[in-house]
């Protein structure tokens, strides 16, 4: 596959197998993970019983990180949670590709797992299901976003499975990023440099604070929203941009590892240290270096943005960075409200003024929709 053709639309081969099968059977459905996204998952597809987009698929398996609940014959989306409250069946990835196959049963459709979780167990999975011949899509960002080495594996495993690797929501939670990367490559175009704002929870702690309200109840009522990792550390380190960017890079053709990726955390290193349970009531460590960075800002009459940046280089010589920057406040990545992520993106054809993709960075129903956009695409 080339760099510009995805890992992450099926191969030919998988697609005529699933359209040749699309008209007859429903794809089979292993949805991991029904917290925030999980859970916008199960009643986007409830919403869908009885319609035509509800009859393509069948959820066949719905796990935690504790219990799994399986039926062949499908699970009704509405009763799904409950099935999953009242089993007493461990939530064990051995049993995924099992309860995704056809043995025994008439016809040889397509098989999907949809990763709704934050797990590093779950994102070694993927390249074994994909080889598998099973469909991957995720919102899990660890799969593409953390090793070269995964990432080439994911690429090879979908190569060697005739299988589909579904990423949209991993970046943008949905907004069509990834696909217009693809398609300037497709096209005939190299991709000469990306900047923009790529987290959902940064954009909406800096489009609401005004350095009055403490930083760090903000960040409790954007957790609280749906809109920051299970650990929001993992947005404030910059962690989760590293890896939006580090997907965005290899994307474009760029095979960045996650060390070239220069980042500044605005986690202080006391906060850093703790245990998840410990954070919550430790937040207020980020109170005064982020009034103190406003502060300086405002007096400027500049805005704080969170800004990812790659520079792809015509040499080979890249780099990429993530970090707070103070911007102008007429600048274009300053611009957007809510969760919006505003991204920049420069190719052969875009050179002056750039591509530029804005739209609603984080939340469950958006994720949900990005999932679900993938998994119909792969199915057929
Ligand atoms: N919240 C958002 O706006 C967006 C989130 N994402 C990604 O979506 C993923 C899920 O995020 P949330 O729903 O907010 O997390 P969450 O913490 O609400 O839910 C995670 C779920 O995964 C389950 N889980 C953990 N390990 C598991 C395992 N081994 N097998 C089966 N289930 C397992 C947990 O029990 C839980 O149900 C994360 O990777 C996140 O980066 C992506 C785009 C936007
Ligand atoms: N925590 C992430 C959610 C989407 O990927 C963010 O804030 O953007």
């Amino acid at each position: 596959m080339s760099a510009a053709a995805s890992a992450l639309s099926a191969p030919a081969s998988a697609a005529r197998i699933a359209a040749a099968n699309a008209s007859v059977l429903p794809a089979r459905v292993a949805l991991l993970g029904t917290g925030t996204v999980g859970g916008a998952v199960l009643a986007r597809l409830n919403a869908w019983h009885g319609t035509r987009l509800g009859e393509r698929l069948s959820l066949v398996h719905v796990a935690n990180s504790r219990r799994a609940a399986v039926d062949r014959a499908g699970l009704a989306p509405e009763r799904a949670a409950t099935a999953l409250t009242a089993s007493d069946r461990p939530s064990s990835l051995d049993d995924v590709a099992a309860a995704l196959s056809w043995d025994g049963l008439a016809g040889d459709g397509a098989r999907v797992v949809v990763d709704a979780t934050a797990s590093e167990a779950v994102a070694e999975r993927h390249a074994q299901w994909l080889a598998q011949g099973i469909h991957v899509v995720t919102a899990c960002k660890i799969g593409q976003g953390t090793s070269l080495a995964r990432w080439r594996a994911i690429r090879d495993a979908c190569a060697r499975g005739g299988s589909g690797y579904g990423d949209s929501a991993t970046v943008g939670a949905g907004l069509p990023l990834l696909r217009s990367l693809r398609e300037l490559q497709a096209g005939g175009d190299r991709i000469h440099a990306i900047a923009g704002v790529l987290s959902g929870s940064l954009a909406w702690l800096f489009n609401h604070y005004d350095g009055m309200r403490p930083f760090s109840a903000l960040v409790r009522q954007a957790r609280d929203a749906g809109y920051t990792e299970p650990d929001p550390r993992d947005d404030l380190s910059g962690e989760d941009v590293r890896r939006k960017l580090l997907i965005l890079a290899r994307a474009a053709g760029v095979a960045l590892d996650a060390g070239e990726v220069e980042v500044a955390s605005l986690v202080p290193p006391e906060l850093a240290i703790l245990s998840k349970d410990g954070v919550d009531a430790a937040l207020p460590a980020l109170d005064v270096p982020l009034r103190e960075r406003y502060a300086a800002a405002y007096k400027n009459g500049e805005k704080l943005r969170f800004i990812a940046r790659l520079d792809c280089g015509g040499d080979g010589r890249h780099t990429a960075r993530v970090g707070l920057e103070s911007l102008p406040g007429d600048h274009p990545l300053a611009g957007g409200a809510g969760t919006d992520n505003k991204v920049a993106i420069w190719s052969d054809r875009y050179r002056v003024q750039p591509l530029v993709i804005q739209g609603p960075g984080a939340g469950a129903e958006v994720t949900a929709a990005g999932l679900l956009d993938d998994v119909l695409r792969l199915v057929g």
